[in-house]
Formats: structure tokens, C-alpha cells, sequence
């Protein structure tokens, strides 16, 4: 089973006179342990895209599989439900300041009614000792580097074993040599566990970790390149 699969997909905002298409009939699979990245203008619907595929938003027109889940017509639970089998990263990482780096850690563990919190906080420091960040497990947000910053949001998108990685320009605030190893570690880390990631991104400095890159241009995928 392909982790993502898309067909014809359309998607617009708004409606009436303000209605405005930005997706036009994308289709699109990301294989088993697969790294994409999407590329493509400012506005050209990747981010859109994105949330549709991680069940952020509802599907209007189309088919789009998930982790086995056809989206289009998904009650808001079931997408609720998926979204707990996917690891999302984003720009600004989205730690809890208030929170330990191992404490935003393992939050994303809670949903896991069978692990105490003494193991969720184990696995967690496990976590972290594989991004790199042993040591810095007790600090808050505000102690550490961009770049460190960056890998407690990667590893608080792992830690759960997902299906699944979607990724949006997780290097955007990042200098070119934290933003390189923050994402070569991504890489080996999902690859090492057979976990796919889609990954949107401008960053021209990180293309060389995709398998493929896949390039979107007002709504539409124009071109694919496997590398
Ligand atoms: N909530 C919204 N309501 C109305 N229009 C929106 C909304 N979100 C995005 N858009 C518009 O949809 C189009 C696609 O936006 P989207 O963010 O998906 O593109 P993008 O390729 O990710 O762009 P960027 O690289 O700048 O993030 C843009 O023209 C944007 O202005």
C-alpha cells in the first residue's frame, strides 16, 4: 500500500465572486519509505496541499488515500484519528515554551493511554538522544539553537513511530549548515525506520535528500524528477 496516493485532485477558497481555485486536479504518490519534496512558487498550493493531506482541512473534490484512509468524505473524527498516525514539522516548530525539550517531547505521546508517563518520558529521552540533543533534554525552548530547536520538533514527530512525515519548510528558519544537518538527520533517521516523509520546501541548499522532488506550479504538478 502507498502511504499517499491522490487522484484528480481540485481544492478552492472561497465563494462566489471571491471563489479562487488552487489546486488543479493534482495527482500524486509517495511510495513506502519514500522522501518527497515539493517544490514550486510562492502560492503555487503546496502548503494547501499539505493540510489536505494531513487531514488538517476537509476535501472537496477528488481522491486522496492516507495511510490506507480515502479522505474525501472523512467525518472530522476520522480525520482526527489519522492525524495521530502522522508526524507533523513545521517552519517554527511549534515547542511549548513553558515545557521541557523532553517534556514537548513526549506530549505528543499522551494519546497513548497504555504508556505511563514515566515511559513516555523514557522514550522521549531516547528520542532525543538520537536527534543529537543528549544533555539539553531539561532545557526549555528558549535555551537552545534554531537548529536544536528544530530537532525536538523532528524528534517529537518521530517518537510515535508515525506512517507517516509531513513536513512544511522546516528549514525556512534556519542558517544553511544547521538547516542541512537538521534535515540529513530527518532523512536517515525516517529512512532507518522505513517511515515516508513529504516535505515542502524553497530551500534549493536541501534538495539533494529527496528521492524525488516534485515541483508545483499554479494548483497543477508540472514536473516530477526522481533523483
Ligand atoms: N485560508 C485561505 N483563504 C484564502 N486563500 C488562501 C488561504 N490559504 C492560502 N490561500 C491562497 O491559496 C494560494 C495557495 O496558497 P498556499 O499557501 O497553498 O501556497 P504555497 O505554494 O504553499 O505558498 P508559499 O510557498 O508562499 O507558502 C495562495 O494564492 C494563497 O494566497
Amino acid at each position: 500500500m502507498d502511504p499517499i496516493s491522490i487522484d484528480k485532485l481540485n481544492f478552492h477558497y472561497g465563494e462566489g465572486e471571491l471563489r479562487r481555485r488552487v489546486l488543479r486536479d493534482v495527482s500524486l504518490t509517495v511510495h513506502a519509505g519514500e522522501v518527497v519534496l515539493l517544490t514550486g512558487p510562492s502560492g503555487s498550493g503546496k502548503t494547501t496541499l499539505l493540510t489536505l493531506i494531513g487531514a488538517l482541512r476537509g476535501m472537496q473534490d477528488g481522491s486522496c488515500r492516507v495511510l490506507g484512509h480515502e479522505l474525501m468524505g472523512a467525518s472530522e473524527r476520522a480525520r482526527v484519528a489519522l492525524r495521530q498516525s502522522i508526524g507533523f514539522i513545521f517552519q517554527n516548530h511549534n515547542l511549548l515554551g513553558f515545557l521541557t525539550a523532553r517534556q514537548n517531547v513526549a506530549m505528543s505521546l499522551e494519546l497513548d493511554a497504555a504508556l505511563s508517563e514515566a515511559e513516555r518520558l523514557r522514550r522521549a529521552g531516547e528520542m532525543l538522544a538520537a536527534v543529537g540533543l543528549s544533555g539539553h533534554e531539561d532545557k526549555p525552548p528558549s535555551k537552545l539553537s534554531g537548529g536544536q530547536r528544530q530537532r525536538v520538533a523532528i524528534a517529537r514527530a518521530l517518537v510515535g513511530n508515525p506512517g507517516l512525515v509531513l513536513a512544511d519548510e522546516p528549514t525556512a528558519a534556519l542558517d544553511k549548515v544547521s538547516g542541512g544537518e537538521v534535515v540529513q538527520q530527518l532523512r536517515s533517521l525516517a529512512k532507518s525506520r522505513g517511515t515516508p516523509i513529504l516535505m515542502v520546501t524553497h530551500d534549493p541548499r536541501i534538495l539533494d535528500i529527496a528521492d524525488r522532488i516534485v515541483t508545483m506550479e499554479d494548483g497543477r504538478v508540472v514536473e516530477t524528477v526522481t533523483a
